[in-house]
């Protein structure tokens, strides 16, 4: 299930991302281009501004010129000073205050669209888990990539060109001297796309593990038992020694930028100290005017900073960028979970033929030759040990893995070749590791089924199914302290998660042991009542208790990913094997019920 990693060229990156960019937020990508044009001439004009001030006051001391004309002159040189810092201000403004989070919004809703229809799957995958940790980071990089793409064309590129042909007009070698000054710095920051490359693929696995750590401490899912297992100090080392590693790797990149970073300022300094040689040298021998020589001595230093700018900022956070951005386009290039779309016609029920399954990373098979028919309106319950393949099973059942070996077929449909979107209609189920949405009690029930707006009713109706005693708490109450609200019992969340798959719409549906937290007898009492609203349906039941078990039409028994038997609840007590042991275990937590 690895994936194999194609790095699109910096050529190839830049031309998909810049239509990404322009489709997420089009209208201020054309301002934020308008604006830096305005910005790159505003410099440009500065400096004509600047000249034109020094030449009129050197006419004024030569009395060729009057005071009105160097206060106008002075006027001019103020006025293009403040249009620059007003452009200056807005330009900052609408691209990192508007663009830059509204396109990454918007990317970010991209990627969400793209892991609704990627292989479930691969979220087993630890490879994926990194590539998608690698991706989020790509989201940001991309509006900043592209930032500065724009700055490059319709700011500096504006700014430059003016500016260089005001400097050529000058004198034709100062331009010159000014380009080769930054080649080598130019050849240095390329040097970067490698190093920070390197430094993302190695930091990804390292940075999830460490915010795993981070989990274990703070989050408050975590903390209680972190606490009381005196557990702080174990995930507190883990937590020091990966950010170390994750430090120490960081600053071994740096160590390495930072090198030639001296290299370009060495250059730098080297061509500006000859810029304004040439500069001084032109004005002795009366090539160019006091003015001109002023404006240009002025403008020198902005025009290295600007170019240091590029260099060293730009296409440094640039060739740091463009690793994050190729994971970003290397998670949207992933094949997604694709087929036809059908609707899958339950009364054919739901069969296995000779299915296998294996976890990435895993050499035994977690199913292993699985045949079962589900027929419609049958109830099958799955039994067997912690880890014998129960859950995996069922997640293959209803579509959501397919089958490695073998086909699954539900409703007539092959889960093979069918769209997902297509499967799951009809299809609910409550899962072991349900969530808890901190959202209200009312949410928490409807959410299953968003689309069907069943109403208050049927939700309450639902509640009252799975057992919950709803007390005084209310169905518009928010549960979640984080947000305000109160926090449940285990057992109050684990009837919600039932009352959930109840609610929602179904032909077929899965109850895969979410009843870990609820005694054997009122488990049981729970599945009676499925069992009621089960009829007529396909229906799977995953448990390790026999008393619910035993309501099923059959039993599956499963061991090492295999059937090891299968019947009545009846036929398989009648003979020696693990579900006859296994009821002999628990019998005595059904006898009070059977009293
Ligand atoms: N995400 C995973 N990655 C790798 N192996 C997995 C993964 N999930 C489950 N397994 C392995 O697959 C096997 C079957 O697991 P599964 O969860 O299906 O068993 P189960 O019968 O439902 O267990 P339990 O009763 O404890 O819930 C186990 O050996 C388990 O270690």
């Amino acid at each position: 299930m690895n994936t194999v990693k194609k790095k699109d060229t910096f050529f190839q990156v830049i031309t998909r991302i810049i239509p990404m960019q322009f489709q997420a937020a089009p209208f201020n990508c054309i301002l934020e281009n308008i604006l830096a044009v305005m910005h790159g001439l505003s410099f440009s004009l500065t400096v004509v501004a600047t000249q034109h001030l020094f030449d009129t006051i050197s006419k004024a001391s030569a009395s060729e010129a009057g005071f009105s004309d160097c206060m106008a002159s002075l006027f001019l040189l103020t006025g293009a000073t403040f249009g620059q810092q007003l452009l200056n201000g807005i330009h900052n403004f609408h691209g990192t205050g508007i663009l830059f989070p509204k396109s990454s919004g918007k990317l970010t809703v991209l990627l969400h669209r793209k892991l609704k229809d990627i292989d479930p799957a691969q979220f087993e995958n630890t490879d994926f888990l990194d590539d998608l940790n690698k991706a989020r980071e790509g989201i940001q990089a991309i509006p900043l990539c592209c930032m500065i793409l724009f700055l490059c064309v319709s700011f500096y590129g504006v700014y430059f060109l003016s500016i260089g042909t005001y400097l050529f007009t000058l004198k034709p070698m100062l331009l010159i001297t000014l380009l080769l000054a930054f080649i080598p710095a130019i050849l240095a920051q390329t040097i970067n796309i490698r190093v920070f490359t390197r430094l993302e693929e190695q930091s990804a696995p390292l940075r999830r593990e460490h915010e795993y750590y981070q989990k274990a401490i703070c989050d408050r899912e975590y903390f209680k038992e972190t606490r009381i297992l005196g557990a702080f100090s174990f995930f507190n080392q883990l937590f020091t020694d990966t950010l170390e590693l994750l430090n120490s790797k960081i600053w071994r990149a740096e160590r390495k930028i930072a090198l030639l970073q001296l290299v370009l300022n060495i250059t730098t300094f080297a061509g500006m100290g000859t810029s304004a040689y040439l500069l001084f040298t032109a004005t002795m021998n009366g090539e160019i005017t006091v003015g001109m020589f002023a404006a240009v001595f002025a403008a020198l230093g902005q025009i290295f900073d600007i170019m240091n700018e590029i260099v060293s900022k730009h296409i440094g956070s640039m060739n740091r960028d463009i690793g994050k951005i190729n994971n970003f386009l290397h998670l949207l290039d992933m094949p997604d979970r694709t087929g036809s779309l059908s609707t899958p016609d339950f009364t054919k029920g739901v069969a296995a033929y000779g299915i296998s399954y294996t976890y990435p990373g895993r050499e035994n098979p977690a199913v292993k030759n699985v045949s079962l028919n589900l027929a419609e309106g049958e109830t099958i319950a799955i039994v067997g040990e912690n880890g014998a393949g129960k859950s995996t099973l069922v997640r293959l059942l209803t579509g959501i893995y397919r089958p490695l070996e073998g086909r699954v077929i539900i409703g007539g449909l092959d889960t093979a070749k069918i769209a997902p979107s297509s499967l799951y209609k009809g299809i609910s189920g409550v899962f072991q590791k349900y969530q808890r949405y901190k959202m209200t009690l009312e949410e928490n029930v409807a959410i299953s089924d968003s689309l069907a707006k069943a109403g208050l009713d049927q939700a309450e109706s639902a509640l009252r199914e799975a057992g919950f005693e709803k007390g005084s708490i209310r169905m518009e109450d928010m549960l979640s302290p984080e947000f305000g609200g109160i926090d449940l019992s285990g057992g109050q969340w684990q009837r919600i998660a039932i009352a959930r798959g109840l609610y929602r719409v179904n032909d077929f549906i899965v109850l895969d042991e979410p009843t870990s937290a609820i005694d054997p007898i009122e488990e049981t009492r729970i599945y009676k009542q499925f069992q009621r609203l089960a009829e007529g349906k396909c229906a799977l039941v995953v448990t390790h208790r026999l008393g619910s078990a035993k309501l099923a039409d059959r039993v599956v028994v499963l061991e090492a990913g295999e059937i090891v038997d299968m019947g009545t609840h009846e036929e398989l007590l009648s003979r020696p094997g693990k579900y006859a042991d296994m009821w002999a275990a628990q019998a005595q937590w059904y006898e009070r019920e059977e009293k």
